[in-house]
């Protein structure tokens, strides 16, 4: 028993509560186990990623909560967000919609040599990697006109609702003082003992295309055709098309057919969003594209596989096309995507560049497959700098076609990707406009217009989200992480010099109190980028640590030997030609692209024939 007194502070209890395991108790059967291996020689990754470590079978298995870089943070040591360092003689943490608003901006700062596919194919990853629950959206945390609701309305275990200030030079026409947040979903704790509110992931923490094929048996299998190893795909509309993906419900209940003032066209209940191995391919066009690429080079391995052994089964071809299209995946992002986020130099360092022959021993069974909630929360939302706000479609001469379009108007409208001919003029979009530079700028299409109702004239604010999500998840505050990736912790606001530009500084000297107080998300975003890289030096750290993390603790990456799911060396030799720019130009109708897509266009990285060496293609006959 404990007795509760002055002299007993919250940090006490949480910490003797710690000690107590549920596994001794009656509670026991709610307690995460390690489930059994049937097979743990397969070849072949399970679905849900349990059994990649044999030993700790339940390891990087999809709905099992994120680890942590750093102990939590939260005001009471259990669940409620921080406050602020000094908020008895202080001022409190500020809302994160003041944050937003005061220090990021939307300027077009366009880079010079990196294309938009950067940012498609790390949302890709992020769809791969991570998907945190929340309760459904059926809850509200603010009043249907925007204000916040009464105290003895709000939901204070769901709700974490973001305080739009009432001078706020965006949401005050409308009247909005109270921006909806629902809090992540907590999760059981993989050590059974009582503590501190975890957050979880549904998606499988491995890089293994979960966001293809599912995390789970039964998402998995609705995807199948059942047949020659085939994945499902929409009937075809016009037969100058290749495939698109199987027609979904769709997400936030919105239809996926453009307004008829957008698009000139009477909405149509024929035009579905799409369904894939993970829940928000439909988020805007391109995101769904890039998800068609990935589709259609399933089915197109599973063709030649066939050809090349015809008694294989729909299961044999199934997985076998599967290992191939998830190592095509890994190689591309660490030999391609990679490098261009966090730079040359850092992979090097890390020892992340994949090898040019040979076979790697890197693997690692003690090390926690588990994506860290810092990454969820923080460093990889870096991608949202990148966004733009604008877009258009280009032809093949790499010219724009159509009028120019904001994104608020597409969100989870994929309609667009239905007419024919647009696919490809998408994938040749994302080859030629740049990126916005991750310079604390962010589109106002994100950050007054996320997921707008066409009804409406507003959206949420991305950039608060993401720092009010920061806190749902009890993420310590950015000083804390300089000194964990080896940055000097700031005693006052100028130490942070060294990273940040002044303007900024004195943005944050006005909104908080301490430099212990400042979110990791805005500072992180605000830090000047590591030259040859497209982040700071924080979320250059953390991000190089979690794809460390996910080589060394995959029992099946791609190039690791006398594993169950290795490859010949004849096979592994085929795998490492394979760019993004091949399998975009396998799975479109696009005849030229430049071979590192990633990049812009120059006189070292020329648009070539689909045909040419220069963008090589691997040979399935070593799976022969
Ligand atoms: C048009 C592009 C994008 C849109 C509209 C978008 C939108 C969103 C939204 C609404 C959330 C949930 C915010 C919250 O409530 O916490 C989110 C989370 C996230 N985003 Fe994005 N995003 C985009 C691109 C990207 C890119 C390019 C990356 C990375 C390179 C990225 C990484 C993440 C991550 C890691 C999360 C956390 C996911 C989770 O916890 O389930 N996003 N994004
Ligand atoms: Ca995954």
């Amino acid at each position: 028993m404990f007795l509760f007194s002055d002299t007993v502070s919250a940090q006490q209890v949480a910490s003797a509560f710690s000690q107590i395991s549920l596994r001794d108790t009656s509670l026991s059967g709610i307690c995460p186990a390690n489930p059994p291996c049937n097979n743990p020689r397969s070849p072949f990754r399970t679905l849900d990623g349990s059994c990649n470590n044999i030993a700790n079978s339940i390891w990087g298995r999809s709905s099992t909560q994120y680890i942590r870089l750093l102990e939590s943070d939260y005001d009471d040591h259990v669940s409620t967000p921080r406050k602020a360092k000094n908020w008895r003689q202080g001022r409190e943490l500020p809302s994160p919609r003041l944050v937003s608003i005061s220090v990021v901006h939307d300027e077009n700062s366009p880079s010079d040599s990196t294309t938009l596919w950067t940012m498609q194919f790390g949302q890709f990853m992020d769809h791969d990697l991570i998907s945190t629950p929340a309760t459904p959206d059926t809850i509200t945390c603010c009043t249907d006109d925007g204000k916040p609701l009464t105290a003895d309305k709000l939901d204070p275990v769901k709700c974490l609702p973001i305080a739009i200030p009432q001078d706020d030079p965006f949401y005050s026409q409308f009247g909005q003082t109270c921006m909806q947040f629902l809090r992540s979903d907590g999760a059981p704790r993989l050590d059974c003992r009582f503590g501190s509110r975890e957050q979880m992931n549904a998606n499988t923490h491995f890089l293994d295309l979960s966001v293809v094929y599912g995390s789970d048996d039964k998402t998995a299998e609705d995807l199948r055709t059942k047949e020659n190893g085939k994945l499902k795909v929409s009937p075809l509309r016009n037969h100058h098309e290749k495939h698109l993906l199987p027609e979904g419900e769709s997400p936030l209940g919105r239809p996926c057919s453009l307004a008829r003032e957008i698009s000139g066209v009477e909405e149509s209940s024929e035009i579905k969003c799409f369904n894939a191995g993970d829940g928000r391919s439909s988020v805007t066009p391109s995101m769904a594209v890039s998800q068609t690429v990935f589709l259609r080079e399933h089915n197109r391995l599973t063709g030649e596989l066939a050809k090349l052994n015809p008694s294989w089964n729909d299961e044999r071809l199934y997985q076998e096309a599967r290992r191939i299209l998830i190592a095509q995946a890994q190689h591309i992002t660490y030999n391609e995507w990679l490098p261009v986020v966090i730079g040359r130099k850092k992979m090097q360092e890390l020892g992340l560049l994949p090898l040019q022959s040979g076979f790697s021993q890197s693997y690692d069974g003690n090390l926690n497959p588990a994506i860290t909630n810092e990454f969820v929360s923080a460093a990889f939302r870096f991608g949202h700098s990148l966004v733009q706000g604008r877009y258009s479609l280009f032809n093949e001469q790499r010219q724009k076609v159509g009028t120019e379009k904001v994104l608020r108007q597409h969100f989870f409208r994929t309609q667009e990707v239905y007419t024919p001919g647009n696919l490809d003029k998408f994938l040749i979009s994302l080859a030629t406009t740049p990126v916005q530079n991750v310079d604390n700028g962010f589109t106002v299409e994100l950050t007054n217009h996320l997921f707008e109702d066409p009804a409406q004239r507003f959206g949420a604010d991305l950039v608060a989200l993401n720092i009010q999500r920061g806190r749902d998840h009890g993420i310590p505050s950015y000083n804390a992480y300089r000194e964990m990736c080896g940055l000097k912790k700031a005693s006052n606001f100028d130490d942070l010099c060294d990273t940040i530009p002044s303007v900024i500084i004195n943005r944050f000297k006005m909104l908080y109190d301490s430099v212990d107080d400042i979110d990791l998300f805005i500072a992180g975003t605000s830090e000047r980028v590591v030259e040859g890289a497209l982040v700071g030096p924080t979320f250059q750290c953390m991000i190089g640590q979690q794809f460390l993390r996910l080589k060394r603790s995959d029992r099946y990456f791609y190039d690791l030997s006398g594993q169950a799911g290795s490859f010949t060396q004849a096979q592994l030799d085929e795998i490492r030609k394979v760019s993004l720019a091949r399998l975009v130009c396998d799975n479109s109708r696009v005849e030229k692209f430049q071979p590192l897509i990633f990049k812009s266009v120059s006189a070292t990285n020329p648009i070539v024939d689909c045909k040419s060496s220069s963008i090589p293609s691997m040979s399935l006959h070593p799976w022969k």
